[in-house]
């Protein structure tokens, strides 16, 4: 099986942002701005991943444990300090709502600008939209400005944008709580849907029921690390600290 994700020990550090005194500035820039004022963090720490084609794959992981950083360095929306990530194929999903969506466009040129974004081509989109939309619910809703939707609307639109690019790897974080339950169960065949036609799937989620469902196995973080890597029933075991 060829890979679809290699990731090979990255590091991604951020600054803690927090408020320094001003005998500390002062003192800082009289010492020339000598050291850093600022501290920084590793929000991932020498993580290396490789994800075969067709494996459907959970992120797991305590508040602030990096899920969400890799699930971003995996879609490229961001780069690692240090390290190196590779992906085969068109790389979709939902990450933050509204993210490559302009507010002040409609929900039609949204879906135009977003496919685009995703790597379709205009002609794909034309022969899409009207599936895109059905999928979306959206309905005459199409002609409105987005900054006029709801949050669940924003997520309809570009969820149903997302799985019309046919892509290779999909990535999903917590992102589905903002649909309402019908639309979360039409995600959820979706996305079941995409696993069993053989895409690869890594998806970031605290609800353990929904990845066991979904996903086969588990990678779990703690503090920017991988420290389990399993079957997802081990892997969910292992959070819960059984
Ligand atoms: N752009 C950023 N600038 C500064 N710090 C950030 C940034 N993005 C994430 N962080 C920090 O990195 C750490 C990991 O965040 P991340 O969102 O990846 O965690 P997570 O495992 O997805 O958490 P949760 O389960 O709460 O969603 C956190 O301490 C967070 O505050």
């Amino acid at each position: 099986m060829a890979l679809a994700i290699e990731i090979a020990g990255i590091q991604k550090r951020f600054a803690l942002r927090h408020t320094r005194s001003l005998k500390e500035t002062v003192l800082w820039l009289l010492k020339g701005r000598k050291g850093d004022l600022s501290k920084t963090f590793a929000a991932l720490n020498d993580v290396s991943l490789t994800v075969e084609e067709g494996e459907t794959v959970a992120l797991l992981g305590f508040n602030g444990s990096g899920k969400s950083t890799l699930l971003k360095h995996i879609s490229g929306v961001m780069l690692p300090d240090t390290g190196t990530v590779r992906t085969r194929g068109r790389v979709a999903g939902l990450i933050e709502v509204g993210a490559g969506f302009h507010p002040d466009l409609s929900g039609r040129d949204n879906v135009f600008l977003n496919g685009a974004i995703l790597g379709m081509s205009e002609k794909d989109i034309h022969r899409q939209f009207d599936s895109i939309v059905d999928f979306a619910e959206i309905g005459e809703f199409i002609d409105t400005e987005v900054r006029f939707y709801s949050s669940g609307m924003y997520l309809r639109l570009a969820f149903s944008v997302a799985v019309h690019t046919d892509p290779n790897v999909f990535l999903i974080d917590e992102i589905l709580a903002v649909g309402d339950e019908p639309f979360q169960r039409k995600c959820i065949s979706k996305i079941k849907e995409l696993a069993e036609a053989g895409k690869t799937l890594v998806v970031v989620s605290h609800d353990l029921e929904l990845i066991g469902q979904i996903c086969r196995r588990g990678v779990v973080l703690e503090k920017g690390r991988i420290v389990h890597d399993a079957p997802v029933a081990e892997a969910i075991a292992h959070i819960r600290g059984q």
